[in-house]
């Protein structure tokens, strides 16, 4: 049967406690256009510990966003199981527990950089969320830019706003699409540093990419091929032996 269950209690806006993974176990999903049914995940087995960062690989159309959003809960898989450590109950893993950088980004055009930054931590009534915001956008070199609207900022920086909306209350998990798509080199490997920084203190980190860079700086990868697990090794042996590390 379908489902998301809890398991585990979070420390307050931390990692999970006792180091249980992000897991998405023997998830089937079909989507359907008209008549036309495809298959984008066909018994997918995937887990994210705390502290490690695992990019996902795959060719459009492999099934890799599918599955962010099984495990994040915006779609329901037909069968297998998504586990969230410290969801407060099934299905609603809060973005302290399980973050997420969609790959459309979801921006609010109406608010400034500063106030979508903040918007979680406003929602979930955390202390002073303008200056967490503010923090998290100085920490991803957009801090000048916090009182601009999204539209009045470059994709890069709205996609670098995402991620700081994601981090904002410092999750356990944090599920990221292509976060670096929008990016240059230099400002990828910026933003793998940030992604690393947050692994260190203990988020699991699931990175679904088509980035060499990315690549590089995993410690894992897992890879999907027409909605199934083809592959999965260490980072930075599968970019071609550079340490699994570098970015950070
Ligand atoms: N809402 C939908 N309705 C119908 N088909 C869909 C839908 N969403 C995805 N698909 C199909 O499911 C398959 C997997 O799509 P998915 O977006 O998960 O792949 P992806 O690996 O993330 O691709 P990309 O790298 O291009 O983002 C594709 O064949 C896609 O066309």
């Amino acid at each position: 049967m379908a489902g998301v269950h809890a398991a585990g209690v979070p420390a307050a806006g931390g990692p999970a406690a006792g180091g249980a993974a992000l897991r998405g176990t023997g998830l089937y999903r079909t989507h359907r256009r008209g008549r036309e049914e495809v298959h984008a995940l066909r018994g997918v087995d995937v887990a994210v510990a705390p502290g490690e960062v695992v990019a996902l690989l795959g060719r459009s159309g492999s099934g890799k966003t599918t599955l962010l959003h099984c495990l994040v809960g915006w779609e329901r898989p037909d069968r297998g199981e998504v586990t969230v450590p410290g969801a407060r109950s099934p299905g609603e893993a809060d973005w302290s527990t399980l973050a997420v950088v969609p790959q459309r980004l979801g921006l609010l055009d109406e608010l400034t950089l500063a106030d979508n930054v903040a918007m979680p931590a406003r929602l979930a009534g955390a202390p002073d969320p303008r200056a967490a915001a503010l923090a998290g956008l100085e920490q991803l070199g957009l801090g000048a830019l916090a009182d601009r609207l999204p539209d009045e900022v470059s994709l890069g920086e709205q996609q670098r706003t995402a991620l700081a909306r994601a981090l904002v209350l410092r999750p356990a998990f944090l599920v990221a699409d292509e976060p670096t798509g929008r990016l240059d080199q230099e400002l990828s490997v910026h933003v793998l540093g940030v992604l690393r920084a947050c692994a260190d203190t203990g988020t699991g980190v699931l990175v679904a990419s088509h980035d060499p860079l990315v690549v590089a700086a995993a410690d894992r990868v897992v890879r999907l091929s027409d909605g199934r697990v083809v592959g999965a090794g260490d980072g930075g042996d599968a970019a071609g032996g550079q340490p699994a590390r570098s970015a950070g």
